[in-house]
């Protein structure tokens, strides 16, 4: 794994999604950097809209692309809104990472996630392992709709030599990050369970599933700094996953949740809902040998993702 510089100073960098949970990271990390950022209001630009991306690309050509815009959401969300997750994130890959090679841009990331590997592949995660078997079915729309744009990333480089490259991160948390109630991730959705718990005095607490699977988790600030240290350092047709390398169980991980929030009473499991992947821990080796590790403890990074909530971080309309 090479590393094969590439200079941001003084270029033009759209930052698709800059709204969201990682692109805001992506802005307050770009802000450290020489470079004249670009962005566009949803209302403004629809990324679904095909016409409307060619014509704002053809008129701002920038030259360089984070695609952090995606239709995001748990495992209830892919679960339940199937047709808008592949619909959503089929065409927003499909004219961004389109636009962005008529329009010349010199380098694109596109982000995928790691649900894009198969629900029983070995751990930790290879990124060779991606379509060597089943993926999980509470989020295959999504995860078909990211390899389609991990796929065009590639396709684009191997046609037309576009320096695009794919990241596939893990589970992410922190400011800015959706806490609706059922379509949450579940670091938004254990903040504010026992958040609010704590606050009504509530003796129990009910965290999906069984408590067994086990999730890694960046934070969003380390995740933005990674995404800009790969613009720097990474071209190449192959995945770079990236994670901290430590994965923790559900059960733990409320735990962990409760003591920071203070919620001294009962944690229950509500084994109707589903458990989803047992283990997706993502192997690093790659992210580690271009030159980044996370920096961010789980610890420290809750603590930080919860003064965020409280300080009434935006949280996107219900
Ligand atoms: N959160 C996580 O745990 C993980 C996220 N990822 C990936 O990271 C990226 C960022 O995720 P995250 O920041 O959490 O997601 P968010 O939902 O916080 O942000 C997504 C952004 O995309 C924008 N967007 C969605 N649809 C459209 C559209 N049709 N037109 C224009 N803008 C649109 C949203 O705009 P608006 O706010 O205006 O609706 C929002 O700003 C995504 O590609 C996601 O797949 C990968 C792995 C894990
Ligand atoms: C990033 C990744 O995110 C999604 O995959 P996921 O990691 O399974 O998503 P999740 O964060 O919602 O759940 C993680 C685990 O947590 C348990 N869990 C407990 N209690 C709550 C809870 O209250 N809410 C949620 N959502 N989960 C809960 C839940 O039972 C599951 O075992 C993909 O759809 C896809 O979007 C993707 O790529």
């Amino acid at each position: 794994m090479a590393i094969v510089p590439f200079e941001l100073r003084g270029k033009s960098v759209y930052v698709a999604g800059h709204r969201g949970m990682v692109g805001s990271a992506l802005l307050r990390r770009l802000a450290r950097e020489d470079v004249r950022l670009v962005t566009v209001d949803r209302h403004e630009v629809d990324l679904c809209n095909q016409a409307a991306v060619f014509d704002w690309f053809a008129k701002m050509r920038p030259q360089v692309v984070f695609l952090a815009a995606a239709k995001v959401g748990g495992i209830a969300a892919n679960a339940t809104l199937r047709a808008e997750f592949i619909y959503d994130n089929l065409a927003i890959a499909a004219n961004v990472i389109h636009a962005a090679h008529q329009s010349g841009a010199e380098k694109l990331m596109f982000l995928g996630s790691s649900c894009i590997y198969p629900k029983l592949a070995a751990q930790p995660l290879r990124e060779d392992s991606m379509l060597t078997g089943p993926l999980e079915p509470t989020n295959e729309p999504y995860a078909i709709a990211k390899i389609a744009g991990i796929k065009m990333a590639e396709a684009y480089r191997s046609q037309y030599g576009s320096d695009f490259i794919s990241v596939m991160p893990t589970n992410l948390y922190g400011p800015g990050d959706n806490y609706h109630p059922e379509y949450s991730h579940v670091v938004a959705a254990l903040i504010r369970r026992f958040h609010e718990a704590k606050v009504a005095g509530a003796k129990t607490v009910a965290v999906w599933g069984t408590g067994t699977p086990r999730r890694e988790f960046l934070h969003a600030d380390d995740m933005a700094d990674a995404c800009v240290h790969l613009m720097k350092t990474y071209s190449g047709a192959e995945l770079i996953n990236i994670g901290t390398g430590e994965d923790i169980t559900i059960a733990d991980f409320a735990g962990m949740v409760a003591d920071i929030i203070g919620y001294r009473g009962e944690i229950t499991f509500d084994t109707a809902r589903p458990d989803g992947t047992p283990q997706k821990l993502l192997d690093v080796s790659r992210l580690e040998r271009l030159g980044w590790r996370a920096t961010i403890s789980l610890e420290d990074g809750l603590k930080r993702a919860y003064e965020a909530f409280l300080a009434g971080a935006p949280v996107p309309a219900q």
